[in-house]
């Protein structure tokens, strides 16, 4: 298979998946972007637009500051200099209070699911739940935990045990529970399917992308796995030389030059992973005369 050949076929399957009524409108705005620690500058003039209703991958080698990116986001890094606006609001230059209707509405995956381990699932799920709308009912509280609980497709009794009991693919769908538990219009998730098997990365993938088209939601997903990158995003963010250096659908970026793009684009595993998203497809078709 040529890259032509499956060139068009993936921007319009791609593009497929942002509802027409969100065009023209950015929950996350970066502009001149800069982050240091000490002489060491991660970011320097950063740029980047994230659409509504659209998962963007965010990839880039270690260490070049994906994580350190979405902290600045979600304000748990204050950068040197540069805006960020989220919901239209700049999260840099706001008072904490002036921040509160917008922290509410994100939701948050970190590495490795951050659960707290002396707390149930359902307990986890209540915390934010709790810190935002203190004067609900315990009642509500467990309704509302059940339901995401089961919405992350747990089954309904893992609302009631410790993380210690769950597998590594439970902990990460109860941490998505977690994140989802205000019905926040904004997910950010940090290496989702890092460390599970790869039919859990698979299962994951095919929930984060149902959830995100049922719930309308816009992801921000930091990933290492080019077959996520494949099967669910519609356009990729490559971070590199302190900067996002290009912004697109993975056709999109194959047509640019940039050596560290064609090598982690080109190269055997990317191959592979389109080779098995190729193949994935044609099994969906329907076949011609059939029932
Ligand atoms: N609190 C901190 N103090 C000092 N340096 C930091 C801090 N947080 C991050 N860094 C540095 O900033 C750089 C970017 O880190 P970051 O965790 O964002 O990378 P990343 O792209 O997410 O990497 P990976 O893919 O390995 O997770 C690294 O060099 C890291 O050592």
């Amino acid at each position: 298979m040529s890259d032509e050949s499956y060139h068009d076929e993936d921007i319009e399957a791609a593009a497929h998946h942002v509802p027409e009524q969100f065009d023209g409108e950015y929950p996350i705005r970066i502009r001149g972007l800069i982050n240091r620690f000490g002489d060491f500058a991660v970011h320097e003039d950063l740029n980047l637009d994230v659409k509504r209703g659209e998962i963007l991958g965010v990839v880039g080698g270690s260490g070049t500051g994906k994580s350190v990116l979405m902290r600045s986001i979600i304000g748990l890094q204050v950068p040197d200099e540069g805006n960020i606006e989220v919901f239209g609001k700049d999260i840099t230059d706001a008072e904490p209070d002036e921040v509160i209707g917008v922290r509410d509405r994100w939701g948050v995956l970190f590495q490795g699911g951050a659960l707290f381990s002396t707390l149930t699932v359902a307990e986890n799920v209540q915390v934010p739940l709790k810190q935002f709308y203190p004067e609900l009912k315990q009642q509500l509280l467990n309704e509302i935990a059940a339901y995401k609980v089961v919405l992350t497709g747990l089954p309904e009794n893992a609302a009631a045990k410790f993380p210690s009991e769950l597998s590594g693919g439970m902990k990460k769908r109860a941490g998505l529970a977690r994140a989802l538990a205000l019905d926040p219009e904004l997910l950010f998730l940090d290496e989702p399917t890092a460390g599970l098997d790869p039919i859990g990365a698979a299962k994951f993938d095919e929930l984060t992308r149902e959830l995100a088209d049922t719930l309308g939601l816009t992801v921000f997903l930091i990933t290492h796995d080019l077959d996520t990158l494949y099967a669910i995003c519609d356009r990729v963010a490559v971070l590199a030389d302190k900067q996002v250096i290009a912004v697109g659908t993975i056709p999109e970026l194959l047509e640019t030059d940039h050596p560290w793009i064609q090598e982690y684009f080109n190269g055997p595993r990317s191959r592979a992973a389109a080779d098995s998203h190729e193949r994935g497809k044609a099994l969906d078709k329907p076949q011609a005369g059939g029932a």
